[in-house]
């Protein structure tokens, strides 16, 4: 098995589905398509405020004025909000462990979390997330902006104690979506203790050695249970120009963003398709090498943070355009999150499929991006059909 992920040498090498077994409240799990990582405790902190020296020295200086002998490797991880006005830190963990990526299960059942009943809650509704869309389309057609993204949040709250099963929630992710980024990250809260828990397809940006590794999402289609509708559904959104410029304003942005920043910058000119259990997706993966080797992987992710894929473009007149429609705190949905060591070296994802659990709730997030030709109810259907990813992995079979 390829084991790549963590350049430096840590505790010894794991299978994957024991470190998915091992998780506890409270660490930090990633598995991707390259790796798997397990991280519990926290040694230090690096804030990402400073910036004034290199990340890596940061993370050096961070761990050489902690209590504990440096037994395990140098990195640092973590979830970053999607207000980068925010403050933000990475944790240092006692221990690290690291395994190659989880095995594909097609024949995995189906397994909720055990729990029969919820109560939930749409924020926008339906109909208000519709009407959120159509003001957000007469916007852009007035030239105010050229995309946005606009999220929904469904809320699900329970009298059982949630915390001790994010790990199912976590194993029934992998299950069905084995090639997607399968997350939980405890999150600085003041109110209770919150995971962020989720499986994305989109990979913010990777960094190892001098190779930068980007593959931004833009357009999507649901699935459909029938092979032939499935396959028509996926040809028609690569034909479709409606996503076709969802999907270029945010390669261009990438681009545009890491220019200054690599050499050798491979862009392919059009985009290709991609799925997970639920969804299709318009993808560009895009390649360069570093053009300063003291650049890390998070800083080159927070250079790209929020593409419009997340928020829109012009980013600060989308933002004010998702703080006037979206009537939540996106809190970390739509932020990034990974790991970075000291050599530079990461792997950031970006939070979508995702959804905080508290004690006694869940919050789901879905959006999706909003260009001049939008169809308001077609929006609708879209975040429905994304957050499906997460309530299957609960268990919840029925449409919200
Ligand atoms: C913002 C989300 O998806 C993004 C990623 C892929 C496709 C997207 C879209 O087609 O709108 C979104 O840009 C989400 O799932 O909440």
């Amino acid at each position: 098995m390829r084991n790549d992920m963590i350049t430096q040498p840590t505790a010894a090498a794991t299978h994957a589905d024991d470190l998915l077994a091992a998780y506890q409240h409270d660490d930090f799990f990633l598995a991707s398509p390259k790796g798997t990582l397990l991280c519990r405790g926290r040694r230090a902190t690096v804030s990402l405020q400073d910036g004034s020296a290199p990340f890596g020295e940061q993370l050096r200086a961070a761990v050489d004025t902690s209590d504990d002998p440096a037994t395990q490797p140098a990195i640092a991880v973590g979830a970053l909000p999607f207000d980068t006005y925010r403050p933000a830190e990475l944790v240092v963990p006692h221990t690290v462990h690291r395994g190659g990526p989880l095995p594909a299960r097609s024949d995995e059942p189906d397994q909720g979390i055990g729990i029969p009943q919820w109560n939930t809650e749409t924020i926008p509704d339906a109909a208000a997330h519709q009407h959120a869309v159509a003001q957000a389309v007469q916007q852009i057609r007035s030239g105010a902006i050229d995309k946005v993204v606009l999220a929904r949040v469904i809320r699900l709250t329970t009298a059982q104690p949630l915390g001790g099963r994010v790990r199912r929630i976590l194993r029934n992710l992998a299950a069905r979506d084995p090639r997607c980024y399968t997350f939980a990250a405890a999150l600085p809260s003041t109110a209770g203790t919150r995971t962020l828990v989720g499986a994305s397809p989109e990979l913010l940006l990777s960094r190892s050695g001098t190779t930068v590794m980007t593959n931004p999402l833009a357009g999507s289609a649901a699935r459909s249970p029938d092979p032939a509708e499935d396959r028509r559904r996926a040809e028609a959104l690569l034909a479709s120009a409606k996503d076709r410029r969802e999907h270029t304003v945010v390669v261009e942005a990438v681009v545009e963003n890491l220019r200054p920043l690599l050499r050798d910058l491979r862009v392919p000119s059009h985009p290709s398709l991609v799925c997970t259990a639920t969804m299709w997706h318009l993808s560009t993966v895009i390649t360069g090498q570093v053009a300063d080797a003291d650049i890390a992987a998070v800083d080159l992710a927070r250079a790209l943070h929020p593409t419009p894929a997340v928020c829109g473009t012009p980013t600060d007149r989308a933002r004010a355009t998702i703080g006037e429609l979206e009537p939540f705190d996106r809190g970390f949905y739509a932020g990034t999150l990974g790991w970075c060591d000291a050599t530079g070296d990461g792997e950031w994802v970006v939070t979508i499929r995702c959804a905080e659990v508290g004690d006694h709730e869940l919050r789901l997030f879905a959006g999706g991006g909003i260009v001049g030709d939008s169809d308001p109810a077609a929006e609708v259907a879209e975040t429905s059909a994304k957050l499906r990813t997460l309530l299957r992995a609960m268990g919840v079979h029925q449409e919200l």
